[in-house]
């Protein structure tokens, strides 16, 4: 049996909770105090509240990250140094590149999830002849980004038909919109790069989904992705694919 260590207990934690796979089982859950009662009484003493994932005496398989990219900040590099393996979601905060130098060369394995979008393989093979351009776009409906940076751009109680709020560089989405841009961090960091990769974030009260776009283009000819996501019921900030990549770091740990 393989026994992980969840960071967060959100919408993509329970997600991936009701969603884990046989041979797999949550040890311990780093969570804020105010959910420490709620994990006692879900999981006894099959899995453990921490603070800290340092608090944990034994190696887990997998430490999970679903809770944020200040949690990475928090935590990657204590988890790293301990030589154990961290997936994290939250993608978006390596676009604070000292915080990328000391995750990657700390000692444990770092893998970076797919999260909500899909194509990541194609544009790295890609990139090994050149890309010449990568354009991002996110299209949300407005609930998903209420309680973001976006609301001092935008109106978002008043608009009709879809409107780009914030053009940029995958660097300034990640930070500005950190529980929304995490996907132009990992497209970024898969091709040209935080700085090099273009990003548009697009507010439209017609759709439900979380949808993102991809436009490469290089030696290689051109790349154009549309994944059409649906968003978590919990959370409408975050898809339903960026919970099931977490789900199938999981399943990896029993194909070994
Ligand atoms: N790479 C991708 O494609 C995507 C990445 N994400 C990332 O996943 C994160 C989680 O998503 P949801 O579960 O939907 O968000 P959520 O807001 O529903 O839940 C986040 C949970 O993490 C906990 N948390 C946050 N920081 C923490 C810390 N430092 N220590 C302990 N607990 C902490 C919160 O208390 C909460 O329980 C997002 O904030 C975002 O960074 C989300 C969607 C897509
Ligand atoms: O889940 C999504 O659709 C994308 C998202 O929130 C992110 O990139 O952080």
């Amino acid at each position: 049996m393989k026994k992980i260590m969840l960071i967060g207990y959100g919408a993509m934690a329970q997600a991936v909770i009701e969603r884990l796979p046989e041979g797999v089982t949550i040890g311990w859950i780093v969570a804020r105090t105010h959910h420490h009662a709620a994990i006692r009484t879900r999981f006894g003493d099959r899995a453990r509240p921490l603070l800290l994932p340092q608090d944990c005496a034994e190696t887990p398989d997998l430490v999970l990250e679903c809770a944020s990219q200040q949690a990475v900040a928090q935590y990657g590099e204590a988890v790293l140094h301990r030589g154990w393996h961290l997936a994290i979601i939250s993608t978006g905060a390596l676009a604070d590149s000292a915080l990328e130098q000391r995750l990657r060369h700390a000692d444990g394995r770092l893998t970076l999830l797919s999260g909500a979008v899909a194509g990541i393989d194609g544009l790295a093979a890609a990139k090994e002849g050149g890309l010449e351009q990568v354009v991002y776009r996110s299209r949300k409906s407005p609930a998903s980004w209420r309680g973001s940076y976006a609301e001092t751009l935008i109106d978002l109680n008043a608009i009709r038909e879809a409107q780009i709020f914030f053009e940029g560089s995958a660097r300034e989405a990640a930070r500005l919109f950190p529980a929304n841009a995490n996907v132009a961090a990992t497209i970024a960091l898969g091709g040209v790069g935080m700085d090099a990769t273009r990003v548009q974030l697009m507010a439209d009260p017609a759709t439900q989904r979380n949808t993102h776009t991809l436009h490469a283009s290089g030696l290689f000819g051109e790349l154009r992705l549309e994944l059409s996501g649906l968003p978590l019921a919990d959370n409408p900030k975050t898809s339903t694919l960026a919970a099931l990549s977490a789900v199938r770091a999981c399943r990896e740990l029993t194909q070994r």
